[in-house]
């Protein structure tokens, strides 16, 4: 067999070591870091991802002292008991024949802890708390802190370490004026505010030998102002390649960048032709990362000469069998991470244990596994929108007969409305995921078939998961031929004009506002920004001119004026996700969309929308009046089925219908596929 992707599946020699394909897991913390028995966890998690063939590991940050964690009590390597534990993840990942570096982070003022320290006391934009300003003697104090860090990780037997030079954290402030503000040696001149990273690499690479990976993860593109401009990226580069570094990893964006750098709206691989840039100055290894979800864009990647590594760190939540499955020829079967945040960097940020959206077994290896079922039962699963596509698949993979049952004439529920949203593309490959396990796992689907009670009397178990019906608000004129629901636009296709009022700001109401508010045809199924669009819109001059890769949005052309309301007076879109919602509130602004909190529907004629905002009355003239106003539990069946003797289990948007909430109906069904 040919191989499938020859540049990403081909060895790296580093000299002392090789590794056996250019794909690194990228870092990502997990929060099982600092959970009560999360070493084991974490242990296989990493081992999992090892046996699914990835050429390197990094694991997910950690601080080299206290004052450096990013929350208070974060995981630091400090001393020799602190190593000993990681013994556990680095004798797994070998076992595997795997490779695993560990990354030591220093979060400087981002540390979400009272002690936080950094080059200047300048509190930022994303912390309450102002660092204290460290004085020489505790810069030095600081470094002798990384060195103590790798070399306490290379007795725990990681294979190398990665330096975190990017996305904002200690190092990054030391190297902009924006954050250090120093008259001494380590701040001034470029020279001197570069000192630090130099200083980092070059006496961890004395400390820990010639044969340990050091990885140094450089900060390319900083999107915040007064960051680097492209001709000090490159001089650190350089320095840092002469300091002792093995391989230098791409960072994109500091956390306070107001740029989408990793969210389901940023197009695939966007950064690459900027690690391209850099690689062309540099000698060592250059991986570049973000938004490189499938195999065959990251060969893109590679075979186009942008980096010589692509680092994936969500699609190895999504699937730790990714590698396997690309040399296997079986990238159909690739479980692909559609870049939602909701359970891998929205959990980060909630303190909760990292997952998956798409995958709830990630950093779950240890308890919820698809074991084969003791006795083979006769399994009716209805509905194929993702709770019952992830209970069918789990059924039928533990040995089940399932027969999955589907009212529409494809499968996937909701999640084909949402792919046609802008920026939300990918849940298409969800669809082509769960398409392709059904036909693995031989599940009988049957299309087109809306389930009665009397079609699922003969089962053994029956599976409801039959979704949501559109909620419709009590609002006098509601009949009025110019409301529309949701389901009317999205769906149906229906005419909307140009002026439009959309009733309801949870993230419906949201993917509404952007459907009406893109130029095109909006009855294509599929509508994704290219890249120079997408830089435009957010700011990003990918030419390298402007110091840190700003520039001036364009403004953006909408086909529409829309009002968005909400009842509540709380902030419109607060509802939406941690680490996106600003996302989706900025690009609403982009379009002009008008929001409206704390407003009453009074009434709906030909004129239009009577809406009451405290004690004002306003008239909105609009040709339509969308509905996004929350959705009930379709449970018809469920309810039917009560009075028969079929043990029935209710599952997804029909147990629960919370908006935006196919995290929770995939993991249900999956968990409940488990146990079955
Ligand atoms: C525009 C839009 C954007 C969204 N974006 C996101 C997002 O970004 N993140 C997120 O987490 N969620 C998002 N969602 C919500 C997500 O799609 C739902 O949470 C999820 O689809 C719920 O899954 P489910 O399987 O419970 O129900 P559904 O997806 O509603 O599927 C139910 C299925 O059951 C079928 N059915 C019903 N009755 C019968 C019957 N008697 N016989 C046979 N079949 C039947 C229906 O035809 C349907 O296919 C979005 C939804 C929309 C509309
Ligand atoms: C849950 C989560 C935790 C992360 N933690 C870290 C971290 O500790 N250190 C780091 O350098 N990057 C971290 N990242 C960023 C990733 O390394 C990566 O740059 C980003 O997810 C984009 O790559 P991807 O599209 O391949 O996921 C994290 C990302 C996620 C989703
Ligand atoms: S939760 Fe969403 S973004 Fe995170 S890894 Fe899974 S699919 Fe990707």
């Amino acid at each position: 067999m040919s191989q499938a992707y020859p540049h990403l599946l081909a060895p790296l020699d580093l000299g002392f070591t090789t590794l056996k394909n250019r794909v690194l897991m990228g870092s990502m913390h997990t929060n099982l870091e600092e959970h009560a028995g999360g070493f084991s966890r974490l242990a296989a998690f990493y081992a999992e991802r090892a046996r699914g063939g990835v050429g390197l590991i990094v694991t997910g940050g950690i601080a080299p002292n206290e004052e450096g964690g990013v929350f208070m009590g974060s995981a630091k390597m400090t001393t020799a008991e602190e190593a000993q534990q990681h013994r556990e993840i680095t004798d797994a990942v070998h076992a595997e024949d795997g490779k695993i570096c560990m990354q030591i982070l220093h979060a400087g003022r981002y540390a979400y802890n009272q002690n936080l320290v950094a080059p200047s006391a300048i509190q930022a934009p994303i912390n309450p708390f102002t660092p204290k300003e460290l004085n020489g003697e505790e810069v030095e104090a600081q470094i002798d802190d990384y060195v103590r860090c790798a070399t306490l990780a290379r007795e725990a037997g990681y294979d190398g370490v990665e330096i975190m030079g990017s996305e904002g954290y200690f190092i990054n402030q030391f190297i902009v004026s924006r954050t250090n503000k120093r008259t001494d040696e380590w701040g001034g001149s470029f020279e001197n505010r570069i000192r630090l990273p130099i200083e980092i690499v070059r006496r961890v690479r004395e400390a820990v030998g010639p044969d340990f990976i050091i990885i140094y993860r450089l900060s390319m593109l900083d999107l915040v102002e007064d960051g680097s401009t492209f001709e000090e990226v490159i001089t650190l580069g350089k320095a840092i390649e002469e300091a002792g570094a093995t391989i230098i990893n791409t960072g994109i964006g500091w956390h306070e960048a107001r740029v989408p750098t990793i969210a389901t709206s940023v197009p695939r691989a966007a950064f690459t032709e900027i690690t391209a840039k850099v690689k062309q100055h540099l000698t060592v290894p250059v991986v570049t990362s973000n938004r490189i979800n499938m195999p065959a864009v990251g060969e893109e990647v590679l075979a186009s000469g942008h980096a010589d590594m692509v680092s994936m760190a969500r699609p190895f939540l999504a699937d730790a069998e990714f590698v396997n499955k690309a040399a296997q020829n079986r990238a159909d079967e690739i479980n692909t991470c559609i870049g939602c945040n909701q359970a891998c960097l929205d959990h980060t940020f909630e303190l909760k244990l990292t997952s998956c959206l798409v995958n709830p077994r990630a950093c779950h290896e240890t308890e919820l596994n698809y074991q084969p079922a003791a006795a083979r039962k006769t399994i009716a699963v209805v509905g194929a929108g993702p709770a019952g596509l992830a209970a069918a698949t789990v059924a039928a993979e533990r040995g089940h007969k399932v027969t999955l049952f589907e009212a529409d004439g494809k499968i996937g529920g909701q999640f084909n409305i949402a792919k046609q949203i802008p920026g939300k593309a990918e849940f298409e490959e969800t669809l082509r995921y769960f398409k392709r396990r059904l036909e693995i796992t031989g599940v009988t689907v049957k299309l087109n078939t809306r389930a009665s009670a009397a079609d699922l009397e003969a089962f053994d178990e029956v599976v409801i998961a039959t979704g949501i019906e559109p909620r419709t608000p009590p609002i006098p004129g509601i009949e009025n031929e110019k409301v529309l629901s949701y389901l009317d636009v999205l769906k149906h296709k229906k005419p909307v004009g140009k002026r439009v009022a959309i009733i309801g700001a949870g993230g419906i109401g949201f993917d509404t506002a952007e459907y009406l508010t893109h130029e095109g045809d909006n009855s294509q199924e599929l509508i994704a920004s290219s890249k120079q669009e997408f830089f435009d819109e957010w700011g990003v001059d990918i030419q390298l001119e402007n110091r840190a890769g700003l520039k001036k949005a364009a403004p953006v052309a909408t086909p529409r004026q829309v009002t968005l309301l909400q009842r509540k007076a709380s902030k419109v879109g607060a509802g939406l996700g941690k680490t996106t919602g600003w996302i989706h509130r900025t690009s609403l602004k982009h379009r002009d969309v008008q929001m409206i909190a704390g407003a009453s529907y009074e009434k709906i004629d030909d004129q239009g929308l009577h809406i009451r905002v405290g004690d004002e009355q306003h008239l909105l003239e609009v040709d339509n009046i969308v509905i996004c106003a929350g959705q009930e539990p379709a449970r018809e069946l469920y309810e039917a089925l009560q009075a028969g003797s079929v043990k029935v289990h209710l599952i997804g948007g029909a147990d629960e219908a919370a908006e935006l909430d196919a995290k929770r109906a995939i993991d249900q069904g999956s968990r409940l596929a488990a146990e079955i």
